[in-house]
């Protein structure tokens, strides 16, 4: 019989701080979906997967599958459109699946969840064909309380009976499918797992036994954990340092650009691109950090393409590079030197829009700015320079 395996990743990760959503950053290198993906396509019992994305991140999903060996790749289904909701984003990756029989087994996995193991699948597989319903969950360690509104404890609950429940979660694909439908018709939208949604419809669910290790990625400290963890299986990140520097000279004209921001100044640069200095440096910055060339190897000035160019493409292509390397830019760091224009004013803006283009959360850009006492090119005035330093972390393999 066969299993499909639904992964579920719309969602926004924003309990686990700024960046790029959880379930597409990297550990050690691999994308947590990439993770997740491999963990499924890898396994003999898994036929078929689909995924459900939010549509914005199209090309963040294909860069994690891109991270599968191709023969694994064949396994995937088309990725669904994500909702609002988990209970949405499974609802629609069910409504995606190509027609197919009734009985087949859905397994419904948080993408967040990379750690999963074959064994744990293994169990869910086994359980959802004997019962039609199980979900995988741990004892409860803790005394639970439950608590009223004003913080008053009400009850203190038998914890014997208590299981905190993961994913994946096993059903037979008929009566999934059908309790989403009726549960979204009747407008009930607060289911958090499929397990729940399964007891509203009738269904008796079974819980197996459920893995520690395979835990949520949920916080920015548990991709912490994850990393540590991971660095103990000999998977680690080392960081590597890059700096860049770059110059324009002045010309006439009314405005620069400077940090990826239009800036109205009694000059303007000459420039084969948009002439932004500060995006220069810190796209050779980054492409140092990976040993890639530099700014003109990747955008040679003799093509006539790049002519006028916004220089956010530079930065956002040198982004990608580290990315697609597996690494993740931790900080970076400008000076900018020149007399005027007066950096102060647009340091904030300069870090939004930095960290934009670079997809780092903006605690990470710094800004800084210097005259050089009215000495050299730069103190006459007939052109400004910047200078960045990014800090980047990369799988020890790489
Ligand atoms: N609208 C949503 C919300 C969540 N998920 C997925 O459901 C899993 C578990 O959800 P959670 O850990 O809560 O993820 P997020 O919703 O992304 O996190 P947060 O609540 O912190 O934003 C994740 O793999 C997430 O991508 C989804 O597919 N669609
Ligand atoms: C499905 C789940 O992972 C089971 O523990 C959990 O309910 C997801 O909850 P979240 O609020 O969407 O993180």
């Amino acid at each position: 019989m066969e299993t499909i395996a639904i992964i579920v990743a719309a969602g926004r990760g924003s309990r686990a701080g700024e960046g790029l959503p959880k379930q597409y950053r990297a550990l050690a290198g691999r994308t947590v979906l990439g993770r997740t993906l491999q963990a499924f396509a890898s396994h003999p019992g898994v036929g078929r997967i689909l995924c459900a994305i939010h549509p914005d991140d199209r090309a963040l999903y294909e860069s994690s599958v891109a991270e599968l060996d191709p023969a694994l790749r064949r396994k995937l289904l088309a990725p669904a459109a994500g909702g609002a909701t988990r209970q949405i984003s499974v609802r629609q990756a069910l409504a995606a699946l190509p027609p197919g029989d009734g009985d087949a087994i859905v397994l419904v996995h948080d993408a967040a969840r990379p750690f999963v193991e074959p064994g744990l699948i293994e169990r869910a597989i086994e359980a959802g064909v004997a019962h039609g319903a199980a979900i995988p969950g741990l004892a409860v360690t803790d005394t639970v309380k439950r608590v009223g509104p004003d913080g008053a404890v009400c009850e203190t609950l038998d914890r014997a009976a208590l299981r905190s429940v993961q994913t994946p979660q096993a059903f037979r694909r008929g009566p999934l499918a059908a309790a989403h439908a009726r549960a979204a018709a009747e407008g009930e939208d607060a289911f958090t797992d499929d397990g729940q949604l399964m007891e509203w419809a009738g269904a008796t669910v079974y819980v197996v036994d459920g893995d520690s290790a395979n835990v949520k990625l949920t916080s920015a400290r548990d991709f912490e954990e994850a990393e540590r963890r991971l660095a103990g299986r000999g998977e680690s990140m080392i960081t590597r340092v890059g700096t860049g520097f770059d110059v324009h000279t002045f010309t006439e004209g009314d405005h620069i650009w400077l940090g990826g921001l239009r800036i109205p100044h009694t000059k303007g640069v000459l420039a084969h691109s948009d002439g932004d200095v500060v995006l220069h440096a810190l796209t050779d910055a980054l492409l140092g950090a990976i040993a890639c060339g530099d700014i003109g190897t990747h955008f040679p000035p003799s093509d006539p393409q790049w002519k006028g160019a916004s220089s956010d493409r530079f930065l956002d292509h040198a982004a990608k590079e580290v990315r697609s390397r597996g690494g993740r830019i931790d900080h970076l760091d400008v000076t900018v030197l020149c007399e005027r224009p007066r950096i102060g004013q647009h340091r904030e803006a300069m870090r939004e829009r930095i960290a934009a283009i670079a997809g780092v959360p903006v605690e990470n850009v710094s800004i800084k700015a210097t005259t050089t006492e009215k000495m050299g090119f730069t103190g006459r005035e007939e052109g400004l320079a910047a200078q960045a330093a990014a800090t980047i972390r990369m799988p020890e393999r790489a």
